[in-house]
């Protein structure tokens, strides 16, 4: 039999970080959001089909592999791009004792393979490990757009404070693509290891030197009391944020850690009061079990309906677990841009 099958492409994480910009990440998660929820083809909507995702603990629950195949089918990277489908599949793996390397490594390594969605022939394995970082703070950026900022006259202007409870990976994304993409006044860094939240906060002192102010908190209830919006992301067994810490009135918290085992970040009063979003609903039937809280909806459904939502004076968290089709958009808008296929998507600066 010929064999008209093509070797794929590799892009590795320096070609990969070279394409991503925010206004790139944002726009390509906040589709992937709104196709979530929608699994059936229709001509006027995007939709996505994204089965949960396999884990596979690898001798003890701290070190796992998870296996994460998502078709988002039928949307736009950009409002004059055209209407397009993508097939990939994540494979990542989570282990928490890399950073303890020497040299450390980070403790979530991914890679993402892309298909064509005509024929599922492979096309291309592009490092993940960076669109990971990415695309976690950006659908965290999503989630206080529609969730947050909405509420306010000023909209997306509105000058905001925001803490960072947790350093690593996920705490640095989340500090920069807050910065980049809000207007954002006030940014207080708490880690439990101190030295990492220093080393953050000289790097967005130098990456933004005007308007920014800029603090290290010896303790999480000294960086979140005056905070409006709050990225927690860490691998705590227990809570680190609790209601009486928080300022009261308009507060949002995007909680992305997933701990090693639950998630338990924020405390049980926290979502008792609060309202709680999610990214994918068939992801809390699988992952989220041990989490007492009531989920008011998807953040996709929120953006569907544009404007509906009203929380004024309420706390809302985001509760992010990681999907599919997050992955597979950034991958589409990166591979379109290294390839120049689709090329109608949108870029800004970094
Ligand atoms: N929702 C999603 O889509 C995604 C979620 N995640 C989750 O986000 C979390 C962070 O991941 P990532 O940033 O890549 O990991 P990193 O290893 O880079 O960072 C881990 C962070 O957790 C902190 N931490 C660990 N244990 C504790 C503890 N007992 N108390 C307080 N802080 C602690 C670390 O502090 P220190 O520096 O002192 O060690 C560090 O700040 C994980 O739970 C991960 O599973 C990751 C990717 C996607
Ligand atoms: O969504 C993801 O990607 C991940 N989520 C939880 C931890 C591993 C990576």
């Amino acid at each position: 039999m010929s064999t008209n099958i093509r070797q794929p492409k590799y892009f590795t994480s320096e070609q990969v970080a070279e394409i991503l910009t925010w206004s790139l990440v944002n726009s390509a998660v906040e589709e992937a959001l709104i196709a979530t929820g929608t699994t059936q083809a229709n001509a006027k909507e995007s939709y996505a089909i994204q089965p949960a995702r396999s884990v596979t603990p690898c001798g003890d629950y701290s070190q796992r592999l998870l296996v994460m195949p998502g078709y988002v089918g039928n949307y736009q990277l950009s409002e004059n791009g055209d209407r397009i489908n993508t097939l990939a599949c994540k494979v990542v793996t989570s282990f928490a004792c890399n950073q303890n390397l020497q040299p450390p490594l980070p403790n979530i390594l991914a890679n993402i393979l892309l298909f064509c969605p005509q024929t599922g022939q492979l096309q291309c394995i592009m490092d993940g490990t960076q669109i990971t970082a990415w695309r976690t703070a950006s659908a965290s950026i999503v989630a206080t757009k529609y969730l947050f900022l909405k509420r306010f006259p000023q909209g997306i202007e509105k000058p905001i404070k925001v803490a960072i409870i947790g350093c690593g990976v996920q705490g640095q994304s989340h500090a920069l693509g807050m910065c980049k993409t809000f207007n954002v006044i006030d940014i207080s860094l708490w880690n439990r290891t101190k030295s990492k939240a220093d080393n953050l906060a000289n790097k967005l002192r130098a990456e933004f030197p005007n308007g920014l102010n800029v603090q290290v908190s010896d303790r999480p209830q000294d960086a979140v009391e005056d905070a409006d919006v709050i990225c927690i992301g860490t691998y705590a067994p227990n809570a680190l944020i609790s209601y009486v810490m928080l300022k009261g009135g308009d507060v949002h918290i995007n909680s992305v850690g997933g701990g090693q085992v639950h998630f338990r970040e924020v405390s049980q009063d926290i979502y008792d009061y609060a309202v709680v979003y999610v990214d994918s609903l068939v992801s809390v039937k699988n992952q989220l079990q041990v989490l007492k809280a009531t989920i008011h909806g998807e953040l996709g459904a929120v953006i569907r309906n544009r404007g509906e939502l009203r929380r004024d004076g309420r706390i809302t968290i985001f509760q992010s677990l990681g999907i599919a089709a997050e992955d597979a958009t950034v991958a589409q808008a990166v591979y379109d841009t290294l390839t120049n296929a689709n090329i109608k998507t949108i870029h800004g600066s970094k």
